[in-house]
């Protein structure tokens, strides 16, 4: 089913949260809103259950329409038929596991035997078929959220809606949660609209990521469209580009154009200086930068060695560059005996190739 946001605005308080937003999602879709908190993706989200109702805009489901706030259509949120699974389970303690999941269909009145059959349906399709007469108290945490996926899926007529559904887990739970999830989404042949502040699990999960910042739409792409060509400063820093440099100035003192970045870093291919203005910005990660070798076209510079943290998960470097400026760099695992990544105050030269590079004018 395509879900259309048109012009979706409201405000909390006087203060607006969503400002103007726009979004079509094509049937079959797995969408993702990323962003940091409080940037409005539970709020895009409820809307669309809805939980709240915008104070402009419509939202249409296959071109029904659940609300238009200019029309005053609003249809209630048990009608829309979305299956809904939040972060905190919200199961009915007094309820066993079956009558959980046949609440939705109960509310609307399904018949006897038509419910018996989807609750066992949806209770396999997420592996608790032989949990159906537990409560929720007998369940561990993963399991109440396989009951809350099922509810979710059984009051879906094809769409469901994710409200960091896997933030209660513990990350392996997360991992493993995360393929069921968009397994089930193939599946049931849904359209879904996931909400979540970790980037990982959006570029796992999604046909596409919707980054928002402030109640508004920054960036939509592909997961690889978004980790590798981010459209902007806020996007570069969200998607885990660590180091993000400044345009200070072009120079063309012998002849090809050169620009000079916070740090001191200045660019060796005048085609990488031509696309770059003062006030623009490089983005780079810190696993691109290569130390102790320079001169291919890219971005080049020196700096002094402040600190190096090897732990199982990093092995990174502290490089201080002119101007108070520092940037980050993981060491490959072939350099990590080299005693000089472990002194502090060693000089090293540093490169960035152009391929690595993301120059960003905003
Ligand atoms: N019912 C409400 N009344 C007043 N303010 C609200 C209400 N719901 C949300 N807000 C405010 O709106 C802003 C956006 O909230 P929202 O939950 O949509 O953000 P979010 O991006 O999902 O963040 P998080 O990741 O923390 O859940 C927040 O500042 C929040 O305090």
């Amino acid at each position: 089913m395509r879900i259309n946001i048109s012009s979706v605005s409201k405000a909390f308080n006087g203060n607006q949260i969503l400002k103007d937003l726009n979004l079509s999602i094509e049937s079959g879709e797995f969408i993702t809103l990323l962003g940091p908190s409080g940037c409005g993706k539970t709020t895009t989200l409820r809307c669309v259950a809805g939980l709240e109702s915008p104070d402009h805009g419509s939202i249409a489901v296959d071109g029904h329409e659940f609300v238009n706030a200019e029309t005053r259509t609003m249809v209630p949120p048990h009608k829309r038929k979305v299956g809904m699974v939040f972060q905190s389970y919200a199961l009915w303690p007094h309820m066993s596991v079956a009558a959980n999941v046949a609440y939705p269909l109960k509310r609307r009145k399904t018949p006897a035997a038509e419910l018996r059959e989807r609750v066992a349906t949806s209770l396999e399709a997420v592996g608790m078929g032989s949990h159906a007469k537990r409560y929720p108290h007998e369940l561990s945490g993963g399991q109440q959220q396989r009951v809350a996926l099922a509810r979710g899926l059984v009051s879906a007529k094809g769409v469901m809606l994710f409200d960091e559904p896997l933030s209660n887990l513990d990350a392996k739970l997360r991992i493993a949660m995360r393929s069921e999830i968009r397994r089930l989404h193939d599946e049931f042949g849904n359209t879904s609209l996931y909400v979540t502040h970790d980037q990982d699990e959006a570029l796992a999960l999604s046909d596409r990521v919707i980054i928002m910042r402030d109640g508004v739409i920054e960036q939509v792409g592909t997961p690889s469209e978004v980790q590798r060509r981010p459209v902007s400063r806020f996007a570069a820093d969200f998607v885990g580009f660590e180091n993000i440099l400044e345009c200070r100035g072009i120079t063309q003192e012998s002849g090809a154009p050169e620009a000079t970045f916070e740090g001191g870093l200045r660019t060796t291919s005048s085609e990488l200086a031509s696309r770059t203005v003062p006030g623009s910005f490089a983005a780079f990660r810190s696993s691109d930068v290569v130390l102790g070798e320079t001169a291919q076209p890219g971005l080049a510079g020196a700096g002094r060695i402040r600190d190096a943290s090897f732990s199982a998960e990093a092995r990174t470097v502290i490089v201080d560059l002119p101007g108070n400026r520092s940037i980050t760099v993981a060491v490959p695992d072939a350099a990590i005996n080299a005693d000089s990544y472990r002194l502090g105050g060693t000089s090293v030269q540093l490169w960035v190739p152009s391929e690595s590079l993301v120059i960003l004018d905003r």
